[in-house]
């Protein structure tokens, strides 16, 4: 089932949570609502599912309106971080709830009940677990129990709010890839909020990235990645370095050196925002390409991340490029020497005035 959000707005006294917020979910998408705390993620998820009301705005699930509608009567399966399963209720008990609590004419037989919660614990691969009881499990079997409850009921549209938060690291990394292969084959519209851009850039097939009650940019993964449309979002997914500066004709003009990037109107204070990844060193001194010494070099498997400093920007903070390991070994650095900074590509927006530091560094705030 396809979700339309239209103008939703919600505020809470004077704050305003959402503002304006317009938003096509096409049916069977994996959705992430990715943002900073406080941005309104949750506040969304809510008003789709039901469980707060918009001040302004409508939400439609597949063409029918249900801004009114009582949160029983969406069809849509919840999933949130600290949904606590039934302690007293068997781990079978549990994702049986939703179906037995039908009233007697909608409910199905105990033996079909069986047979969905059968199939249920092994579409989520713990059959083994049926007889169980909550706190008999771990952490990241909780969550795939609370799943297979939100899907016993065969909901129209399943919601997760920050599902595997609570969860250490590496389950988190495995629940990611269950839950997408899952969604593969359930095929139901569904839409999850977190704050970590690995996890929605792995397991989506739409980010939407909010700030502060807006929505900033909406699309596939990759595409707000390569083509971030506004400064917030080029900061918020992956690492950015930012180098302020005016636009000339043939790049960007900072002070001493000339970045090859085309920006849109001449002579403009600009920001150009470079992925750590988009710059290389050479040792080969090339015109344009600025002197730069390594202050820091950490290896991460297949890359290492170096902070490189040009000398007449001492003040500054340092600049982070991330090269090939093998590229690395061949600068060979301990070597000292004069190595060279070239930037392959970036993006570039306007800046309101010439803001001091000229560099701003991933991690540093603008
Ligand atoms: N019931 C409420 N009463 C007052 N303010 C609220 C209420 N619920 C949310 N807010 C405020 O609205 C804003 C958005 O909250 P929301 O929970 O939607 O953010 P979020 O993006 O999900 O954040 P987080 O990632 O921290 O969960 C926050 O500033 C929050 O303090």
């Amino acid at each position: 089932m396809s979700i339309e959000i239209r103008n939703v707005s919600k505020r809470f006294g004077d704050y305003a949570a959402l503002d304006g917020i317009n938003l096509d979910i096409p049916e069977g998408e994996l959705v992430a609502l990715l943002g900073p705390s406080g941005c309104g993620k949750t506040t969304l998820l809510r008003i789709i599912a039901g469980l707060e009301q918009p001040d302004e705005g409508s939400i439609a699930i597949h063409g029918e309106d249900k801004t009114t509608e009582h949160v029983r009567n969406r069809g849509i399966g919840f999933v949130f971080q600290h949904y606590a399963l039934f302690r007293h209720m068997t781990v079978f008990e549990n994702v049986a709830f939703g179906l037995r609590a039908r009233p007697r004419r909608r409910r199905p037989s105990p033996a079909a009940i069986r047979a969905k919660v059968t199939e249920l614990l092994d579409l989520v691969q713990l059959g083994w677990l049926a007889d169980r009881h909550p706190d008999q499990l771990s952490g990241g079997q909780r969550q795939r129990i609370a799943l297979a409850r939100a899907l016993a009921v065969e909901p129209r549209v399943l919601l997760l709010d920050e599902p595997f938060g609570a969860l250490d690291a590496n389950v988190r990394k495995d629940l990611r890839r269950w839950l997408r292969d899952l969604h593969r084959n359930l095929d139901v519209t569904s839409v999850f909020v977190t704050h970590d851009q690995e996890e929605a850039m792995e397991v989506a097939s739409r980010v939407v990235v909010m700030n502060q009650g807006r929505i900033e940019q909406a699309g596939p993964p990759a595409s707000v990645y390569d083509h971030p449309a506004t400064p917030f979002v080029s900061r918020f997914i992956g690492s950015v370095n930012v180098f302020r500066g005016r636009a000339r004709e043939d790049g960007i003009d900072l002070d001493g050196w000339r970045l090859p990037i085309q920006a849109p109107a001449a002579a403009e204070p600009v920001s150009a925002f470079v992925r750590p990844h988009d710059m290389q060193l050479t040792r080969r001194p090339e015109a344009g390409l600025p002197a730069v010494q390594v202050e820091h070099a950490l290896p991460l498997g297949a890359l290492v991340r170096l902070e490189v400093r040009m000398p007449q920007h001492a003040a500054e903070p340092p600049i982070c490029v991330e090269i090939p390991r093998r590229d690395y070994d061949a600068l060979e650095i301990d070597k000292g020497g004069p190595l060279f900074l070239r930037v392959l590509e970036g993006r570039v927006f306007p800046s309101a005035a010439q803001a001091s530091p000229a560099f701003t560094s991933p991690g540093t705030a603008a």
